[in-house]
């Protein structure tokens, strides 16, 4: 946390300019790049929690260093589990070796602002043999819960959350769960569902989670938790493949340890892709998978319809602009975390954008869509906040202090705001560190700076 930044994050309130402020760097001409971007967040914590309760040893290769991943990696230490630095069983590329042992309390988990650590964790601490207390940023204590309490509650878990329904709790493991059907709304997140799914088939009768309630957000998410789930032995059952619609279902079973390789972070990828698009470049991004559930890969879709193209080649996803920026109507409820990216690429286009699908963004890293809006029209933006999501309508935009709230997709925001408008400067850049650990010598570099 920076002197310049409020201890609760509220974009609804004006945020005090401090001195940590970073001048983005402004594109004088095309950039042509290759950027080699580090490991998914959200592949990397699913393979953690996986492997940790694997029974066997395995590897997560290539894994993403952040503050997230770490803190995932220091959550599971703390309830027995070892993961160690090494080379992978090839010899080659960075690796954790992760060893699953016996599930211990008392513990202590720092969530830090993770959505997937404050999520997938208390499930795991069900599983342990005492007490585990959750606490994180005073984010974290905003952040939607509820899905995941109730839930292991109804399966047979005791939690002291003190009535709140949120963090700060203390899960008290009683060495296994018995698990079974669960009724849940994860409208405000579908981590609650992911959440679930990876620990349960660790539970006694497995797990059956069935959502009731609005619109489930970022289904490419829970594909992901499906696909990994299988990747290492589990039984899943799933609406996409003739399960009942809004269901799913894990058998309870052993899991296997396995050589989980990481993905680049698709979603990590998107401020490099819009630079192309925003500065009439180029730019590749090596190792882009030709298959994949992250939602990242719609960028693809997304990014060529504001008028770039793109081409998938043995090099990796190879991105070009042509100069011309258009505006959007388009739906990013499977794809939310993409909207930051999008929103601002939408501010510098040639025609105006509505973004939609994405009511659920005001419960993430901060309330998003007043972030937007507030900090696009602190530099001469025109953007107006709807019911679930932003409209956008393009004007010349000036320079000043884009503020981030804590909020790693809001500075890479400001950052491609900043290479087409002199004078950005962005307040809290090194939050970008959940996800990416040198975002700042990325884009300097990617700018050939
Ligand atoms: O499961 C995951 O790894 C994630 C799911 C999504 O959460 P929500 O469904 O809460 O939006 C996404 O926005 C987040 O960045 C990562
Ligand atoms: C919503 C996000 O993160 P989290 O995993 O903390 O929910 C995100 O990375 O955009």
């Amino acid at each position: 946390m920076t002197a310049a930044s409020p201890a609760h994050p509220d974009p609804s309130q004006p945020a005090p300019a401090g001195p940590d402020l970073w001048p983005a760097p402004y594109a004088s001409g095309p950039v042509d790049a290759t950027v080699t971007v580090p490991g998914s967040k959200s592949v990397t914590n699913r393979a953690l929690v996986l492997a940790a309760l694997a029974a066997e040893p395995g590897w997560v290769r290539r894994p993403l260093r952040s503050r997230d991943t770490l803190l995932m990696a220091e959550g599971l230490r703390t309830l027995g589990v070892r993961i160690e630095e090494g080379v992978g069983p090839d010899g080659t590329g960075e690796a954790w070796r992760v060893l699953p042992a016996p599930l211990r309390g008392p513990a202590a988990v720092d969530v830090g602002n993770a959505g997937t650590v404050m999520r997938f964790l208390p499930p795991v601490a069900a599983l342990a043999d005492g007490p585990v207390r959750f606490d994180g940023d005073p984010r974290s204590h905003e952040r939607p819960l509820h899905g995941v309490i109730d839930a292991l509650r109804t399966l047979g878990a005791r939690i002291d959350d003190e009535g709140r329904g949120a963090l700060p709790m203390t899960v008290h493991g009683a060495g296994g769960l018995d698990g079974g059907v669960v009724e849940i709304d994860a409208s405000s997140s579908s981590q609650f569902v992911s959440a679930l799914l990876l620990s349960g088939a660790r539970f006694n009768q497995g797990v059956e989670v069935r959502h009731v309630g609005g619109r489930l957000p970022s289904m490419p998410h829970i594909r992901m938790t499906v696909d990994m789930l299988r990747a290492v032995g589990a039984k899943v059952d799933e609406p996409e493949h003739g399960g009942e619609p809004d269901v799913w279902r894990v058998t309870p079973s052993a899991l296997r340890g396995r050589d989980l390789v990481i993905e680049p972070d698709l979603s990590n990828a998107q401020p490099f892709l819009a630079a192309a698009l925003v500065t009439g470049g180029r730019v590749t991004v090596p190792d882009w998978p030709a298959r994949t559930t992250q939602p990242g890969d719609e960028l693809r879709r997304i990014f060529t319809e504001m008028g770039g193209a793109c081409e998938l080649t043995d090099a990796g996803l190879t991105f070009t602009g042509t100069g011309r920026i258009h505006g959007i109507d388009v739906d990013l409820g499977e794809v939310g975390e993409l909207t930051p990216g999008i929103a601002a690429v939408a501010a510098l286009a040639d025609s105006p954008s509505t973004l939609r699908g994405v009511a659920h963004l005001r419960l993430h890293e901060t309330d998003r869509l007043a972030a937007l809006t507030k900090e696009i029209n602190g530099l001469g933006g025109d953007v107006t906040e709807t019911e679930d999501g932003l409209h956008i309508r393009p004007r010349p935009l000036r320079g000043g202090v884009f503020h981030t709230y804590h909020d790693h997709r809001m500075a890479t925001a400001g950052a491609i705001i900043g290479l087409a408008v002199p004078g950005v400067e962005i307040e809290d850049v090194a939050t970008t560190a959940k996800t990416l650990p040198d975002f700042p010598g990325m884009w300097t570099e990617m700018l050939g700076a």
